[in-house]
């Protein structure tokens, strides 16, 4: 079985997708790197991989907006499982500190670390990547350059740890999810669902919402994304907290429909926090 995650070696989706496929009991896994989130989604969408693994949320930065976009173009691919991966970042080197004068990483990474840079290394030039052990590869050999990855990325590409670590807000965690292609599961206890509606009229939003309300379903996040039509056109993005039996999720779903110009579930699975069982004692 072959499993697409965002490469190289190094990556938290590499960490996230092995436990993802240990969560699953899969065995004999072949992890094969990508070079882009929309690349992970791609081999999995074409066939060239039976699984995929990508980041769908930030805890400081909110939603991964090519994931969302990914999950709303591909009616062919279902979420089967999602992990919350605690990230603490580190800077990764071959120093010293001081010398550092460009920082290469993630726009992720690069975002939840500013305050860290703006104090430590305010003149450093922030160079983009398409992930954080990619930074950690491109930046081998050079005294002058650092990157923003995990401390095992600093491990798999022969680096030091310069600081470490350097995310602003402590609980700094990522929500990754597993996608399979298929059919698009309603039991689990979480569901994600998007949708855009057939009218911009006043109280549109909040009479489809009252779908879920009516149906007792608690939404654990809701996000907008711009349906890229038409200015002001948008695609709402929400997860629910399914109880136990599937027919809330069918009766929210069924209410939904007519009032829907395109509504998609993108299934309903288990979820495991692993921020949460670091902090417990
Ligand atoms: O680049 C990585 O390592 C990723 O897996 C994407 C990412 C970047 C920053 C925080 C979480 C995930």
């Amino acid at each position: 079985m072959r499993l697409a995650f965002l490469g190289p070696v190094g990556t938290y989706g590499e960490q996230a997708a092995q436990r993802l496929a240990g969560l699953e009991g899969l065995e004999g896994v072949e992890f094969v790197p990508q070079q882009g989130i929309r690349v992970v989604i791609r081999a999995l969408a074409d066939g060239d991989c039976d699984l995929a693994v990508v980041p769908v949320e930030n805890s400081v930065e909110g939603g991964v907006t090519s994931c969302l976009d990914a999950l709303w173009e591909h009616p062919d691919l279902a979420v089967a499982r999602a992990l919350v991966l605690p990230i603490r970042h580190a800077l990764v080197g071959s120093g010293p500190l001081e010398g550092i004068s460009e920082v290469l990483s993630h726009p992720q990474a690069l975002a939840q670390c500013s305050l860290w840079l703006g104090e430590q290394l305010p003149q450093a030039l922030q160079l983009p990547t398409s992930s954080t052990a990619e930074a950690a590869r491109l930046v081998r050999g050079s005294r002058f350059r650092g990157a923003i990855a995990s401390v095992e990325a600093a491990a798999e590409h022969g680096l030091q740890v310069l600081a470490y670590p350097i995310n602003d807000v402590p609980g700094n965690c990522t929500r990754f999810l597993l996608l399979r292609r298929g059919e698009r599961s309603q039991r689990g206890p979480y569901a994600s669902v998007a949708f855009s509606l057939h009218s911009n009229r006043p109280g549109a939003l909040l009479e489809s919402l009252g779908c879920f309300a009516r149906q007792g379903l608690n939404m654990s996040r809701i996000e907008s994304r711009p349906s890229k039509r038409e200015m002001g056109e948008y695609i709402f993005f929400v997860d629910l907290e399914l109880p136990e039996g599937a027919a809330p999720l069918e009766g929210a779903i069924a209410d939904l429909t007519p009032l829907c110009e395109h509504l998609a579930l993108f299934g309903a699975y288990p979820l495991s926090n692993l921020a949460v069982e670091e902090k417990a004692p």
